[in-house]
């Protein structure tokens, strides 16, 4: 599904990634984990080609990313990848409902499809009765399903998260934890989560222990 190959990054002096290959399998969450400043985020970038890698390839099905550029990568981006942050980046202005819409309507589908999909992923996510509501007047749980809604409504072929439960209390941690695995078993979602979060590092499929640029463990 998306196979990362020989990813080098360098900010300046300082060699951030020094040749990591990482393979992740449909159906798979997979998470990352690490000392602080070991390339974790810089990893989870490249691969959701929101950075560029200094050097390496990184293919999603049959097509090498790494070597769009433009509105055809920005396409590629909003369409067939998710992305879900530890703040959750929602736009404060707009509803649940609204918010959830977006890459929807960026990717030119029709409103009405939209709203049908979000009213699903609504009920699915348990934020049914929250959608008329903007992200000040949810709960910080509450914004990280508006978030996952999001990331979901295009369907994408992997969702990139990155410490997703990191600003959360521990009881709305683990339910957003317990919604990834029910994405997965019911929809067969692929994950990459970036997190500092034991338990759940520890629940996924994979664990990829990263160290100084490189990943020391899989
Ligand atoms: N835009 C940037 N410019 C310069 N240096 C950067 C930039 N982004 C990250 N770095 C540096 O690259 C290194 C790796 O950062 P990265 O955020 O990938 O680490 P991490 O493993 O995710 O850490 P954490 O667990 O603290 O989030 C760090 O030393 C960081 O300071």
């Amino acid at each position: 599904m998306l196979e990362a190959r020989g990813i080098h990054k360098h900010y300046g002096d300082l060699h951030v990634l020094k040749g990591v290959d990482v393979i992740i399998h449909p159906g798979e969450i997979v998470s990352i984990v690490g000392a602080s400043g070991a390339g974790k985020s810089t990893l989870l970038h490249i691969m959701g080609t929101l950075d560029h890698a200094d050097k390496g390839t990184i293919a999603v099905g049959e097509r090498v990313i790494s070597q769009m550029s433009g509105d055809k990568l920005a396409e590629f981006r909003n369409v067939e990848l998710g992305f879900i942050f530890q703040f959750h980046n929602l736009l404060p202005e707009f509803t649940a409902e609204e918010n959830i819409m977006i890459p929807g309507l960026i990717a030119g589908k029709p409103e009405k499809t939209l709203q049908k999909r979000v009213k699903e992923l609504a009920v699915l996510l348990g934020i049914e009765g929250r959608l008329e509501h903007k992200p000040s007047e949810l709960s910080g749980g509450e914004q990280q399903r508006v978030a996952v809604a999001r990331a979901l409504i295009n369907s994408p072929k992997i969702i990139f998260a990155d410490e997703p439960s990191g600003n959360l209390d521990s009881a709305s941690a683990q339910s957003l934890h317990e919604l990834f695995f029910k994405l997965r078993d019911e929809f067969g979602q692929s994950f990459v989560i970036v997190t500092h979060n034991q338990e759940l590092a520890q629940m996924a499929d994979r664990m990829l222990t990263m160290q100084d640029g490189v990943i020391v463990s899989s």
